[in-house]
């Protein structure tokens, strides 16, 4: 939902996300195995891992949209699912959600108006309803600037690449000022100047609004840019913990050379049991 009128205050002391033995199926397999972490507020942290480790998996049933998810997950101080959670996360998906026969505008103004039925449309304004209308249409002009596609405003999505489509889908996870920003792999096919521009509204996002970002990524290089890491390998969260503090445990210089650090770890202690069987 929109955040026209003031919300009533959140707890903002519980973590953004809590797991305890967090486990999750997918069919007949078990794809995260008894997970506990947390996710602190006000942050961005990252789930790195490599493809098919469990990202998408974990950040579905963080949203809520999960089948088969058993042990503790709270979210925003709520059971992952809840309600009442559904106006208080933005999350974007791989494939880009957007309507290629609407312009960026009007996609934006279409689910503009969904998250907030109770306010007209801008050419039916009623006595009244006009400041209401024309801060909907700020909130979009802003969302709109947010990704930089103000100059492609009035483009037709499906005339967009694949990467300008994926920051319309952003751009309408913005609309609503949620708390929480759940990103599966946002930067994928953007330049290296549009990933650093990315980055810096995630950042901006975090520090002057409050907003707490799970961004995943299979891309070494942007763990650097997080304020908290989670690694993932296999269904199992390998490391929880600041970039600086895990350089600093592994004897590494990069998150990567830490990554594998932990999983020939990981695999040196799993050696004896294999061979017990
Ligand atoms: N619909 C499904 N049914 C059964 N298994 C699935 C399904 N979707 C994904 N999986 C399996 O669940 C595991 C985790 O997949 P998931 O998509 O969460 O990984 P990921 O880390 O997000 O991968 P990527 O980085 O490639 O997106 C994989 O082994 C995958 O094969």
């Amino acid at each position: 939902m929109m955040n026209y009128a003031a919300d009533p205050p959140h707890d903002t002391l519980t973590p953004a996300v809590h797991a305890d033995d967090l486990t999750v199926s997918r069919g007949t397999r078990t794809v995260l195995h008894h997970l506990r972490f947390t996710v602190p507020r006000g942050q961005i942290t990252g789930l790195l891992g490599p493809s098919g480790c469990g990202k998408s998996t974990l950040m579905r049933s963080i949203v809520g949209t999960q089948a088969k998810v058993t042990g503790t997950l709270d979210v925003l101080g709520q059971p992952a699912g809840h309600p009442t959670l559904r106006s208080r996360i933005g999350y974007v998906t791989q494939a880009p959600s957007v309507y290629d026969d609407l312009t960026v505008r009007q996609n934006l103004e279409y689910f503009a108006a969904i998250l907030d039925p109770g306010l007209p449309h801008a050419r039916k304004r009623s006595r009244g309803a006009a400041p209401a209308a024309e801060r909907r249409h700020q909130h979009v002009t802003q969302a709109i600037a947010d990704v930089d596609l103000t100059s492609h405003a009035d483009v037709l999505a499906g005339n967009l690449s694949g990467g300008q489509r994926n920051r319309v889908s952003l751009a309408v996870a913005l609309l609503g000022a949620p708390d929480l920003l759940v990103l599966d792999e946002p930067t994928v096919g953007l330049d290296p100047v549009l990933r650093r521009d990315l980055w810096n509204l995630f950042h901006d996002l975090a520090t002057t609004r409050g907003t707490t970002l799970l961004v995943s990524s299979h891309v070494m290089d942007e763990a650097e840019r997080c304020h908290r890491l989670l690694l993932m390998r296999e269904g199992e969260i390998l490391a929880d913990d600041t970039p600086d503090a895990l350089r600093t445990r592994t004897g590494t210089e990069t998150v990567e050379a830490a990554f594998l650090r932990l999983v020939d770890e990981a695999a040196a202690a799993n050696r004896p049991k294999e061979s017990n069987r």
